[in-house]
């Protein structure tokens, strides 16, 4: 740690000055802050929201988004904070980051300083000061090539430790959560500590993606503080390796996935990565919910001051604009043919090959496609091929840029989302609201918020047969102007919106904090 000075300031973090208040481990406390909080109802609850993104400062993909929009939602009625790592991008933001105070290491994972941020709309994000974990060049996950960080058992168990060290009330602060909201892989192992030190704060443990699971050595459970006692196939132990993801399973006192297909897809051999029994029994037991994701007011089309043309319903003129201006972006010529969009992480779940294989008939038909996204070594390979093959008919950016991907909403006449799986998606949600017609695989939350011939085009099998008959069907549309414009507003009327998530979410806190149901007792008799 590097040295700390009493209310002064200090630069040793190397980057812009961080303002030190305490240098102190406050012992344990339970002061005037952990009131209830004075908010819509009765069942206002302090929920600690644990992220390893958020999209005001680091976003690699849709969670980033969630985490950003969701705990703002929630705030009408909870007192919502948010607790993830100090990046970089904290680190090096014009926000004063003020040091609460220092929480411990545990086993092999080192201590940390813990800092705050408020947000000028009052959010409240507590960080986790660690520069030897969290402040290098690359994304939370990876580093700059793609590679995942060697460390990053020690790096999210210490994210996970923090949590559970907050929900102790031990970590020396005026704020104890009543809940835990963890999300992913990454926070698993907080319902853990939790379980296994005994402290009687619940926990949801949210799905983004079950795909993602955090598997490591075994032997590493010593070092990650995961009692020997716990490697058994009720508890951590995966195969022969310890999941991170499966802690939060185990331990969660309720499960939670961002839609209601996706629900049910993953107690299913097919879409439940080897985790489905254990999924299907939590969800037996009425423990396993789907609650869809939503967007956020930023998502508008008639204020989004990134796009080359604001545009509201029925200004077709509006989006044509934006069309031209996403066809200089990328190089392409003039057309009055349709422009299909793809704004993806470009991994095997998105089915970029099944829109490679398409491209040539799209092309054909007089379309052009453009890409943006960041990821799989092979498939950004051949992309740069396909542009390559067809010259001002197909545009890719290798990239992440918020403010371009946004231009492509508004710019295209149709988004391409192929994905093997979704267990939400936000991207084809976005697509609507900027008069985008998605044409999407029917699974997860693509089936949940895309319908089929009003606001999009959705295909049942994953082949390339069934996926080009659904552009088919849309180039038909395109062709049929009225009838075009119809499904385009239908789709900006957009109904998805974080407001309709407030009371499942409310509703599932009461119960689980009330109730404090967990699955400890369950677990008790499966041994
Ligand atoms: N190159 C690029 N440049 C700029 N922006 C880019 C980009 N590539 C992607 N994005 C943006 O990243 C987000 C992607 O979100 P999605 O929810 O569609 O998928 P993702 O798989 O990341 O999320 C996972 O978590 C979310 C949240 O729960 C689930 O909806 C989803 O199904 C699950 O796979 C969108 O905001 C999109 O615009």
């Amino acid at each position: 740690m590097g040295s700390v000075a009493l209310h002064g300031v200090s630069s040793t973090q190397g980057m812009t000055p961080v303002r030190y208040v305490s240098d102190k481990v406050v012992p344990h406390l339970r002061p005037a802050g952990n009131d209830p909080v004075a908010r819509d109802g009765d069942d206002s609850f302090r929920i600690l929201f644990v992220t390893p993104e958020i999209a005001d400062f680091v976003k690699v993909g849709g969670l980033g988004d969630v985490s950003s929009a969701l705990p703002r939602a929630l705030a009408s009625r909870h007192d919502v904070r948010i607790l993830i790592p100090a990046y970089r991008e904290m680190i090096a933001s014009d926000h004063e980051i003020e040091i609460l105070g220092k929480l411990p290491g545990h086993a092999e994972i080192p201590a940390c300083e813990l800092g705050k941020i408020t947000c000028s709309d009052g959010l409240v994000i507590y960080l986790l000061v660690c520069p030897e974990l969290f402040e290098r060049e690359g994304n939370p996950y990876c580093d700059e090539t793609g590679i995942g960080w060697e460390d990053n058992d020690i790096r999210f168990a210490r994210l996970s430790l923090a949590a559970a060290q907050l929900a102790s009330g031990r970590a020396g602060l005026d704020w104890q959560p009543e809940l835990l909201h963890l999300n992913d892989w990454t926070c698993g192992l907080a319902a853990g500590y939790l379980h296994w030190w005994g402290i009687e704060v619940p926990s949801i443990f949210t799905i983004h993606n079950l795909a993602y699971q955090g598997l490591y050595d075994m032997s590493r459970c010593q070092a990650l503080g995961v009692p020997a006692s716990a490697f058994n196939m009720h508890e951590v132990e995966y195969f022969g390796q310890l999941s991170f993801m499966k802690a939060g399973l185990v331990y969660g006192s309720h499960i939670t996935t961002v839609s209601a297909t996706y629900a049910r897809e993953i107690t299913t051999p097919q879409f439940g990565c080897g985790l489905n029994g254990l999924l299907d029994q939590r969800a037996a037991k009425g423990e396993l919910s789907g609650i869809p994701n939503g967007i956020d007011d930023s998502w508008d089309p008639r204020t989004d001051t990134h796009l080359a043309q604001a545009f509201a319903m029925n200004d077709w003129r509006g989006k044509r604009a934006n069309a031209e201006h996403v066809r200089r972006l990328f190089g392409l010529g003039v057309s009055s043919g349709p422009l299909f969009a793809v704004v993806s992480r470009l991994v095997h779940q998105k089915g970029l090959d099944l829109t490679i294989g398409a491209a040539e008939s799209i092309v054909r038909a007089g379309g052009q496609i453009v890409f943006i996204g960041r990821g799989e070594m092979p498939v950004e390979k051949a992309l740069r091929n396909l542009a390559a093959r067809f010259p001002g008919a197909i545009g890719v950016n290798i990239g992440f840029d918020e403010g371009e991907a946004r231009c492509m909403y508004a710019g295209s006449d149709f988004l391409l989302m192929p994905s093997r799986f979704e267990p939400c998606g936000l991207s084809q949600m976005y697509a609507q609201r900027f008069g985008s017609l998605p044409i999407a695989h029917r699974t997860g939350g693509l089936a949940d918020t895309i319908e089929d011939g009003v606001t999009g085009f959705l295909f049942d099998e994953m082949t390339l047969e069934s996926y080009i008959h659904a552009i088919q069907r849309a180039i038909t549309v395109f062709r049929a102007t009225d009838l075009f414009y119809a499904m385009r507003r239908a789709a900006m009327a957009g109904r998805y919106h974080w407001r309709q998530s407030i009371e499942p979410y409310s509703q599932l806190y009461r119960t689980v904090v009330r109730g404090s149901e967990t699955p400890h007792a369950a677990l008790a008799a499966a041994r």
